[in-house]
């Protein structure tokens, strides 16, 4: 079978699942509607339970227990944690019952696998319509060199490694990839052009996952029992808060019992960003005052997390790259203090990068890599973009793998990174054009 014809079985829905699917969207439409109509007739004072102190009177003071060399122990730290259960979260949901999987003493087959299939597909078009741009301009041009050139040679190749660099897809990567685009083309013996596009988006995949064939790296390290730490790293600007208040609300949708904590205490209006996300979609938040210290933050949010039961604790951090050794130490004694308190955490260090930075993402990954184990990559904004290819050139020259994806500004436009899916929203039309009647 095709390439095409795979990624087209997997990801396109057929008439019947299009118009369930119209029916879902409309559905959730009227759902944001009515709470975007809930918010509006909130006035401040009902939406912001009172703030309170609520870590526990025994539990160990800061300053102490964090063991920082540093101390600025003049001033003592504003704890705020929101413990009052959110007035919105139970406007919205009156019962909140975590969506926690309900055993079913009957097996079903058939069920599980549909359900798979039909958020593959879902998702497959979130990433459809989040990479247009790079879609507009990749396979166009792809297509206008197919359309120049009928016959594959060393011309052709020339043309499209251009191509390739100028979606970002990084200098190394490209080389790679043209390399084993030769050999493939030799092996099956193609001459024509037009056949070549389906190798391309297949090597893509295969250059992604490269020899680690184990395509479950995409996946977050947080569903085992007990709490999971999750820190984020990054510079100002490239979606860090808004990335971390999407995860919360999908983890929350999952049944998760989320918590966040507020370790920019550097940038002015950081702390209050994140407070507005936890608001949003009606998790807790720890934080200190602005200008205190995150290793602080982080340790009263890990206790608060740990009384609270939590299952999964989102910690933001400043991101100065400006100054590398002041980087470099804030983040180690950051992760001393979570290694201490749990020692299998942090489960992952993500590092939140803006894909329309372009090569300039590339550098900061490389900074925070010295200073920090990266586990993963966040790329931010990729509908904004025309080179989407700076994810092959991350997961390829760094060697880190791409977690997770920013598709918009929507709360639900964070998506696990999937590469099939991804190529799949690079070669959409010529996937949904592909036809099997043709195929030899
Ligand atoms: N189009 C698009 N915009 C995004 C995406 N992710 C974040 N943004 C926008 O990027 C802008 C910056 O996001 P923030 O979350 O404030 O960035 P930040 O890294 O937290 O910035 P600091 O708080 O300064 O560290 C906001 O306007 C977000 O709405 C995305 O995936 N797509």
């Amino acid at each position: 079978m095709s390439f095409f014809k795979k990624l087209k079985d997997k990801f396109i829905l057929d008439p019947f699942e299009q118009d369930l699917k119209e029916l879902e969207k409309e559905q959730a439409e009227d759902l944001e509607e009515q709470h975007s109509d809930i918010e509006k007739t909130e006035t401040p004072e009902e939406s912001r339970p009172a703030e309170t102190d609520s870590i526990p009177d025994d539990q160990p003071v800061v300053e102490e227990e964090t063991g920082i060399e540093e101390e600025d122990t003049e001033e003592e730290p504003v704890k705020q944690l929101d413990t009052t259960p959110e007035t919105k979260e139970q406007l919205e949901e009156p019962e909140a019952a975590p969506a926690l999987p309900v055993e079913d003493e009957t097996p079903q087959v058939e069920e599980p696998e549909t359900d798979h299939s039909a958020r593959e597909k879902s998702i497959a078009a979130k990433f459809r319509i989040g990479l247009t741009k790079t879609r507009d301009s990749f396979s166009g041009r792809i297509n206008d060199l197919v359309a120049r050139y009928r016959t594959v040679d060393e011309d052709f190749f020339e043309d499209l490694e251009e191509i390739l660099i100028s979606a970002d897809v990084g200098v190394t990567t490209v080389m790679e990839m043209i390399d084993e685009l030769e050999m493939e083309v030799k092996r099956r013996n193609i001459k024509d052009t037009r056949q070549v596009r389906e190798v391309i988006s297949e090597k893509l995949v295969e250059i992604y996952y490269g020899d680690d064939d184990s395509e479950e790296m995409e996946e977050l390290n947080i569903n085992h029992d007990g709490l999971s730490i999750v820190l984020f790293v990054g510079v100002n600007g490239v979606g860090k808060t808004t990335t971390i208040g999407k995860l919360a609300h999908q983890l929350k949708s999952e049944g998760k019992n989320v918590m966040l904590a507020a370790g920019d205490t550097f940038r002015a209006g950081a702390i209050e960003q994140l407070d507005a996300w936890g608001e949003r979609v009606g998790v807790n938040v720890v934080k200190h005052s602005a200008g205190s210290d995150p290793a602080a933050v982080i340790f009263d949010a890990i206790q608060a997390a740990k009384s609270r039961n939590a299952d999964v604790l989102l910690c933001d951090t400043a991101g100065r790259l400006q100054n590398k050794v002041n980087l470099m130490n804030e983040l180690a004694k950051v992760k001393r203090v979570i290694e201490r308190e749990v020692p299998t955490a942090p489960h992952e260090v993500l590092l939140v990068l803006d894909a329309t930075t372009g090569q300039n993402a590339m550098s900061q990954a490389k900074t925070f890599s010295e200073a920090t184990a990266v586990s993963g990559i966040v790329l931010t904004k990729l509908d904004g973009t025309a080179k989407g290819g700076i994810v092959l050139a991350i997961r390829n020259e760094l060697e880190i793998p791409v977690k997770l994806v920013g598709l918009g500004e929507k709360v639900t436009d964070l998506q696990q990174f999937d590469a099939h899916a991804f190529v799949y929203g690079l070669f959409a039309d010529m996937v949904e054009a592909h036809d099997e009647e043709k195929e030899q």
